[in-house]
């Protein structure tokens, strides 16, 4: 393989992503691959994003493949599109952890990005899930190491039909505002992604999502500060795709996405087209 130094070699410089706190919110789109694509298929998804035209220049556009392909995203994915990953371990450096990938690695090897608190994750498919001080921790951790970080929260369809969406988000980011200080939160997106519209074809309204973006950005304005909600950015995840983008982004609290199955296509450039000009 070759060294870091070659594959960050064409890389963007700096952090030209992060929350601004003077002018309008940049969009943000993410891409989540999650356990999805052999190499070589990864590689053709990659080539089509490279011939899929220009991201407008109001658009942060990150993309988060599996472990084992960021190094090959990082060679050939085009430079005006940044490569996350899906998780990090809760390992502030190097040491005897079995199957853990430190924040530290990832920021070494030329990730910008990491989503942390995935409702996959925080589920556990099977294994033990993540709980709630565990994924504050872990994006405290990532923060150190120089990653930014998507940090995910929604509720689960039985907590949204008891009407208790946003105590459930609030518990999500409790442990996070008490954890970072202000200027830890330049570098962190919030993204909100309603369990029962992931990777379900059904996508909350706009209505739906812009009413609770603006709960989350109200929490954060009393439980952290104004500036801090005036300037985070919060990013809607469940279902989105080309077809529905254009009427969620134009929500005054969406500021972007995070996109499972759509954005192993290339219909994930619909969806970053989408965003208001
Ligand atoms: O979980 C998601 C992104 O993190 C959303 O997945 P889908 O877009 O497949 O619903």
């Amino acid at each position: 393989m070759s060294s870091t130094a070659t594959l960050q070699a064409n890389r963007p410089k700096g952090s030209s992503s992060e929350n601004s706190v003077e002018g309008p919110r940049r969009y943000l789109i993410g891409g989540n691959w999650k356990c999805n694509g052999l190499y070589d298929e990864n590689v053709e998804r990659i080539n089509v994003f490279n011939g899929a035209g220009a991201i407008p220049s109001n658009v942060d556009v990150v993309l988060c493949v599996p472990y084992i392909h960021i190094p090959m995203a990082l060679s050939l994915l085009r430079d005006d599109i940044e490569v996350g990953a899906q998780d990090c371990g809760n390992n502030t450096g190097d040491g005897a952890f079995t199957g853990q990938v430190g924040a530290h690695q990832l920021k070494d090897i030329g990730c910008t990005w990491v989503i942390i608190g995935h409702s996959e994750r925080r589920e556990g498919f099977g294994m033990a899930g993540e709980p709630e001080q565990l994924c504050a921790e872990k994006c405290k951790i990532a923060l150190e190491k120089g990653l930014k970080v998507m940090f995910a929260i929604g509720e689960k369809k039985e907590e949204r039909e008891a009407g208790t969406t946003m105590e459930v988000c609030a518990k999500q980011l409790e442990p996070l505002a008490a954890i970072l200080n202000e200027e830890d939160w330049a570098n962190v997106a919030i993204a909100y992604e309603p369990v029962w519209a992931i990777g379900t074809g059904l996508t909350a309204t706009p209505e739906m999502a812009q009413d609770t973006h603006a709960d989350i950005r109200n929490w954060v304005k009393e439980h952290v500060s104004e500036a801090v909600a005036n300037a985070v950015r919060i990013q809607y995840g469940g279902s989105m795709k080309g077809a529905n983008a254009v009427d969620l982004l134009k929500q005054p609290d969406i500021d972007g996405g995070l996109i499972g199955g759509a954005s192993l296509q290339e219909d994930f450039f619909n969806v970053i087209r989408g965003v208001p000009q």
